[in-house]
């Protein structure tokens, strides 16, 4: 690749700091092949154009004669720059009237306004970042949290495109393989023993399904995770939603029903943001108000990734506990059973009461864990949370690969497919040119997700259109 093949033709220009923002600098970004001759039009300082790459220089902006601002310019020359191309940052005062006169100055040189994303669409066309890397460069943009800057940092780092790129050498070799046999059709010859293929696809095939069962977990951290709580009238939901979030935003008392509606809030614990979620009581009532709170708390369920149930042995049976709490069963919600009240009974002792819980509901497989507390105790709410941190940490083992992007586990789930037909078609004894081509298949999906394989021009005006501008 010659440097004129990967320098686009026009130059693009935004605003790389966020708008409106208190800062004392503003960054304004250029990019393309006449980056330097534009900036160096309205730069009085050293002639750009004889300065070696990543170097700074003190100079300023001038219109005419007009001084616009003193500025410190950034030089990256084409291709060792982010966007690959020639790239000129001007490090201004941040002043929306400086920022705006320098843009138009710019552009009035033949820049041109960049659109969103833009400069990490280069980045991707001219091969600095794939397609998966330049989405974690959003993630990286958006995260909030210790886990969802891990999972973007890696995915920027390329692990998710080596981890895929190991995966299509396999497929690839696989293939070869295949297409050596029908080259010696007539002969029918087996270069490679029908059992070996059948481990190896059954091998893929796992990793995939790992990839894709990574998403649920992935997708949570992304977005908080949903922590649905629930239990009978005055179980204290409200009070331990207070006690966890120290401060007074759910109503507390002590008449039954006094959440009507649900509650969200989100926190973060360890560098896991959870979305907790209180709800209405559960009870049978004629009050529709509340009825419609019931509904909405089995919604919230089948949302959420954790069932919180509250519940004490003074107000509940052991039979309400595990009638209701099989009822909102689902495979894979975390359920965490949450003794409260403990300080009225002076204290937990199990008894009766639990072993029957535990029998009927862990050793059934319908909920995980048993935490005894005191929902005002906020020293006893700390156990909750830790076990809760450690459950979903849990979730993915240290060295996965996590998928947090909806358009890579579609991919993955057509990769999948194919590789079913692959593995069917052996069964069946599909021909070998049929295989080849499912084959071909599982790699055509498997490559969309980092870009090596022709991605739709929509598909990436979709992607980068979520950047903001300047990015
Ligand atoms: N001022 C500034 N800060 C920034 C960026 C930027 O574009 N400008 N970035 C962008 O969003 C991120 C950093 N990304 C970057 C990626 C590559 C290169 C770069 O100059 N690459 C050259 C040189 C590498 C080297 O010397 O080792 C290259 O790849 O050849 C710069 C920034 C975050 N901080
Ligand atoms: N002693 C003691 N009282 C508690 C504890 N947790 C909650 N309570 C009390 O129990 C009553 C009900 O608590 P809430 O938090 O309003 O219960 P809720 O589950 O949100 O109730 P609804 O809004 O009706 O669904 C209040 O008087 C709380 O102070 C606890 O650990 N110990």
């Amino acid at each position: 690749m010659t440097t004129s093949d990967i320098i686009s033709s026009d130059t693009i220009v935004a605003l790389a700091t966020s708008p409106g923002a208190n800062g004392a600098i503003a960054v304004i970004r250029l990019s393309g092949a006449d980056a330097i001759a534009i900036a160096n039009s309205v730069f009085k300082g050293k002639d750009l154009s004889k300065q070696e790459t990543h170097t700074l220089h003190f100079g300023t902006i001038r219109d005419g004669d007009v001084i616009i601002d003193e500025v410190v310019i950034s030089l990256f020359i084409g291709p060792n720059s982010y966007t690959k191309e020639h790239v000129v940052e001007i490090s201004t005062h941040n002043s929306n009237y400086i920022i705006e006169r320098i843009l138009s100055l710019l552009i009035r040189h033949g820049a041109r306004a960049a659109k969103a994303g833009e400069f990490t669409l280069r980045a991707y066309l001219n091969g600095g970042l794939d397609l998966s890397q330049a989405e974690a460069v959003a993630d990286l943009i958006a995260s909030e949290n210790k886990a969802s800057h891990e999972i973007a940092m890696n995915q920027l780092r390329g692990g998710i495109s080596s981890e895929l790129q190991r995966m299509r050498e396999q497929l690839i070799n696989f293939t070869a393989l295949l297409e050596l046999e029908l080259d010696f059709g007539e002969e029918d010859v087996e270069f490679a023993d029908r059992s070996e293929f059948l481990a190896l696809i059954g091998t893929l095939k796992e990793h995939v399904t790992q990839l894709i069962n990574s998403f649920e977990y992935g997708n949570a951290i992304k977005n908080g995770v949903p922590v649905a709580i629930i239990g009978k009238p005055n179980a204290g939901k409200s009070t331990l939603l207070n006690t966890l979030l120290n401060e007074e935003r759910a109503i507390v008392s002590d008449i039954a029903g006094t959440t009507r509606d649900t509650i969200e809030e989100m926190m973060t614990i360890d560098g896991v943001t959870f979305r907790f979620i209180d709800t209405a009581g559960l009870r049978e009532t004629l009050d529709t108000i509340e009825a419609i709170g019931v509904a909405r708390a089995k919604e919230k369920v089948a949302a959420a990734k954790v069932l919180l149930y509250l519940y004490d042995s003074l107000n509940n049976t052991a039979e309400e506990v595990i009638e209701q709490v099989k009822a909102f069963h689902r495979e894979g919600l975390i359920t965490i059973l949450v003794r409260n009240k403990i300080d009225l009974e002076g204290g937990y002792f199990a008894n009766d009461f639990d072993y029957q819980i535990k029998a009927e509901l862990i050793g059934g497989g319908y909920a995980d864990e048993i935490v005894a507390l005191s929902a005002k105790d906020p020293a006893s709410v700390a156990r909750l949370t830790s076990s809760l941190v450690e459950r979903i940490r849990g979730l993915v083992s240290d060295n996965q690969q996590v998928i947090t992007n909806i358009r890579h586990v579609e991919a993955l789930k057509l990769a999948f497919q194919s590789m079913e037909d692959v593995d069917r078609g052996f069964q069946i004894g599909l021909s070998g040119d049929l295989l080849a081509s499912h084959l071909r298949d599982a790699l055509r999906h498997i490559g969309t997700i980092t870009g090596q394989i022709d991605v739709d021009r929509d598909i990436l005006g979709t992607i980068f259109g979520k950047f903001c501008i300047g990015k």
